[in-house]
């Protein structure tokens, strides 16, 4: 952990200085694709109009062989693409892959000045984000980019889990954590094939009772991580994000798994398939009938303080700041879509 004077300083002569805020921007998801699909390169600027945030896939899903297409695909992506003010994130390959230093050297160097987060898979801990950090503060000042790149990291191993209050804050690139439960999954020897979303055998049965068959509710075996992450990100000053849901027909289980995350303070989740984009479009655009009351709620406490009733709801200065989340998330979401700033009355 470098010490608390020097955390803003740049970490090669000649590069960015880190910024002090993470960006507050629209992203309710985070839209894959493979960068090696000339088709899907060609639908850049339309996948672009419709996602927060686009993210070209380097690593898993994206076969050995194609590895260097999905490279120079970016690279050509980065260059030629408009992508109307869209940020342009990349998951690179994981750090002990034979991929990952080219991906890195190649992108800063190329198309640094577009590349607006790297995604890092299997992060274990800080000494993780501390290698990527430095590599990324010298190749920046190489390429001579006016603004540093920021950092993201998948929470993906039991390790990663273990330290995740520290990967929070090993950089000020940090600029989120997401949920990588299909991974995480293999590393804690869960017993599950799924990526992501609920098990039908994680139950909590009732007690016995007599005869009456007892019935059981199924559980979320992702609480306990999501909660940890929430928790660490916002501690940090950082964004906390649900990862992929695999089983792309299942748009209800789908929802509910974002739904969940929305709830528990996650921005938002990765997009593997357009129909997705539309589910976490919904899901993390607040309900109009919510902002509301949120809106009554910060009426009734125009100083924010004291005890109010209503609608028979109890008010106070807690409840307040909650409906300021609400608020102030469904002002800057309406910044960007015309649709919600009708939904919400602006
Ligand atoms: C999952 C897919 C392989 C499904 O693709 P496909 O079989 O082509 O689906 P459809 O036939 O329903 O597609 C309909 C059209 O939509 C286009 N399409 C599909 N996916 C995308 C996309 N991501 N972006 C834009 N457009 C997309 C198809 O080309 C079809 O178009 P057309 O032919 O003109 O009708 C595929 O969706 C996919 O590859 N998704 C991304 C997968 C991915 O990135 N996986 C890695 C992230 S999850 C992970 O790594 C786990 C995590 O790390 C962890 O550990 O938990
Ligand atoms: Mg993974």
């Amino acid at each position: 952990m470098r010490s608390p004077r020097s955390f803003f300083a740049p970490l090669a002569v000649g590069a960015p200085a880190p910024v002090r805020e993470i960006p507050t921007t629209p992203s309710r998801m985070i839209h894959f694709f493979d960068p090696s699909n000339e088709k899907l390169r060609a639908r850049v600027p339309e996948m672009a109009r419709s996602a927060d945030i686009l993210l070209a896939n380097l690593e898993d899903a994206v076969a050995a062989d194609r590895k260097e297409a999905a490279r120079t695909g970016l690279v050509e992506v980065g260059r030629s693409a408009n992508l109307g003010g869209t940020p342009l994130w990349v998951r690179v390959n994981a750090l002990e892959s034979p991929w990952v230093l080219d991906d890195l050297v190649t992108l800063v160097t190329e198309i640094g000045d577009v590349l607006d987060v790297v995604m890092i898979p299997k992060v274990e801990g800080p000494w993780d984000i501390a290698y990527v950090d430095r590599l990324l503060a010298q190749l920046e000042a190489r390429a001579e980019l006016q603004r540093p790149i920021l950092v993201h990291a998948i929470l993906e191993t039991a390790a990663g889990v273990a330290n995740v209050e520290e990967i929070a804050v090993a950089s000020p690139r940090m600029q989120g954590i997401s949920l990588g439960p299909a991974d995480l999954a293999a590393s804690r020897r869960m017993k599950t094939t799924r990526v992501g979303g609920g098990h039908p055998g994680y139950l909590v049965m009732a007690d016995p009772d007599g005869d009456i068959a007892r019935p059981s509710y199924q559980q979320d075996l992702w609480h306990y991580t999501l909660a940890r992450m929430v928790d660490a990100c916002t501690a940090a000053g950082i964004f906390p994000y649900y990862g992929p849901f695999g089983d792309i027909r299942d748009e209800p289980g789908c929802e509910a798994q974002f739904r969940a995350a929305y709830l528990m303070g996650c921005v938002g989740a990765w997009s593997l398939h357009p129909v997705q984009i539309a589910i976490a479009k919904r899901v993390f655009s607040p309900d109009p009938e919510e902002v509301r009351f949120a809106r009554r709620v910060l009426e009734a406490i125009p100083d924010g303080s004291g005890v109010h009733m209503l609608d028979g709801k109890m008010q106070d200065d807690a409840t307040y700041k909650q409906a300021r989340v609400l608020v102030d998330l469904a002002d800057m979401l309406a910044r960007k879509d015309p649709e919600l700033a009708e939904a919400y009355g602006q």
